[in-house]
């Protein structure tokens, strides 16, 4: 749904459209993500793994906190990002590993 733009928020709209198209890319990041992840958890039922593996969790979070260091974004914005993504992918693993 798209409001009328306020009179005083006018001087935003070209940064909200960039912001608005950063966004569709990082949909369609996890989009690509969230295949893996249905494909991991084929892998998991045939060998029997759990869906948290909490060593893999802390791997993937130390390097986000990383990688976001190198590119000027707070590594904590990136942490918490990523935990609550990963929160939601154990919980939909769970689901399907029963
Ligand atoms: C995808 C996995 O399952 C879980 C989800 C993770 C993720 O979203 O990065 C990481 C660790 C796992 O507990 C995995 O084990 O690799």
């Amino acid at each position: 749904m798209v409001r009328p733009l306020p009179e005083e928020e006018r001087p935003l709209a070209p940064f909200r459209a960039e912001i608005d198209a950063i966004d569709a890319e990082i949909v369609t990041l996890l989009a690509r993500r969230f295949e893996v992840v249905q494909q991991v958890v084929e892998v998991k039922k045939a060998e029997g793994l759990a869906a948290l593996l909490p060593e893999r969790v802390e791997d993937v979070v130390e390097k986000v906190r990383a990688e976001a260091e190198t590119k000027g974004v707070p590594p904590e914005l990136a942490e918490t990002l990523w935990r609550h993504m990963i929160a939601f992918v154990i919980a939909y693993e769970e689901e399907r590993l029963g």
